[in-house]
């Protein structure tokens, strides 16, 4: 006897959708770029050569159609981890459960999810306006301590590392978790790459001083003078960790591409944004599209 998923562990609305994303199983592709802007899912969608659905709830916007013969979907998250918890767990649930005996499917599925999102970069000689792919991530936010994510004994090393020179008053727990190989191989190629940290705010927690006074006024400077075995952190940003860590948990394969508007140390922010991401988009699409 397979176990039931209770009603309230797996919320269904009253038309069969996932509660917050409002999906059907066969609304999903295999393929799904997340964006955290919800006007970023029609600048993507405008490129599908056929939409066959747009579905929304809160800030979560899904648009699913097809480039030739691949199917995708593309939706919005938000912004933060917390909405990653939200939005890899019910898509998990639209493929992987049976979703009207409310048990967990014998043969899994393996999404393969593309963020395409925005970043401030943490190092002086990497552009604004470039394109990078998050190898790994720190995550600064706590999501992944609520579940069982096994961390290889590569990815402890260079978070022990990181721990060591975080400063004193910095009192989180930070993880590790790193893209899918399988689509760092098949879709970065020649774009340039390095290690993102996830935090669970823009101002103060990626090292802005406006009004509010920071609490640790040299976590910026830490995070840019980092180095472990020719490795350093290229950029700030609020999703990729847990996407990593939750999509590794769950099966899925994730990459993350941040388009960097922001550089933190020069000081300089995109005189284009618009028009940039506009250009990435195109970039992802037609290497997603080609494999
Ligand atoms: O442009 P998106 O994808 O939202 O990503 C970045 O922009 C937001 C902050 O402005 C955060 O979500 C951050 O991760
Ligand atoms: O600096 C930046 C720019 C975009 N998104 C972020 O989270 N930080």
């Amino acid at each position: 006897m397979m176990n039931r998923i209770s009603d309230t562990d797996l919320i269904l609305n009253a038309d069969g959708t996932a509660y917050h994303l409002n999906l059907l199983p066969e609304d999903v592709a295999d393929t799904i770029i997340f964006v955290g802007d919800q006007d970023r899912v029609p600048a993507v969608s405008k490129y599908f050569d056929e939409v066959e659905l747009r579905k929304g709830k809160r800030e979560f916007i899904t648009h699913t159609g097809r480039i030739g013969h691949k199917r995708l979907t593309v939706i919005s998250t938000g912004i933060g981890t917390d909405n990653i918890d939200i939005v890899l767990n019910e898509l998990d649930a639209l493929v992987n459960i049976d979703l009207s005996t409310r048990t967990v499917k014998p043969d899994l599925k393996s999404l393969n999810i593309i963020r395409i999102g925005t970043s401030g970069t943490v190092q002086a000689d990497i552009p604004v306006d470039s394109l990078l792919v998050s190898e790994a991530a720190f995550g600064l936010d706590p999501l992944l301590h609520y579940y069982d994510y096994p961390a290889t004994a590569e990815e402890l090393e260079l978070l022990k590392a990181f721990k060591a020179v975080l400063p004193e008053t910095f009192k989180g727990q930070p993880y590790i978790a790193s893209a899918s190989s399988r689509l760092i191989g098949s879709l970065d190629a020649d774009i340039q790459t390095g290690i993102t940290i996830t935090t669970p705010g823009f101002y103060s927690p990626q090292g802005r001083q406006v009004r509010a006074k920071s609490a640790i006024p040299d976590l910026l400077t830490a995070i840019t003078e980092f180095r472990h075995h020719g490795k350093r952190i290229t950029n700030l940003e609020m999703e990729t960790a847990g996407i990593y860590g939750l999509a590794a948990a769950l099966g899925h394969q994730a990459i993350s591409f941040n388009v960097l508007l922001a550089n933190r140390i020069t000081n300089t922010f995109s005189r284009q944004p618009a028009a940039i991401m506009d250009r990435y988009i195109k970039t992802v699409l037609e290497r997603i599209a080609a494999v």
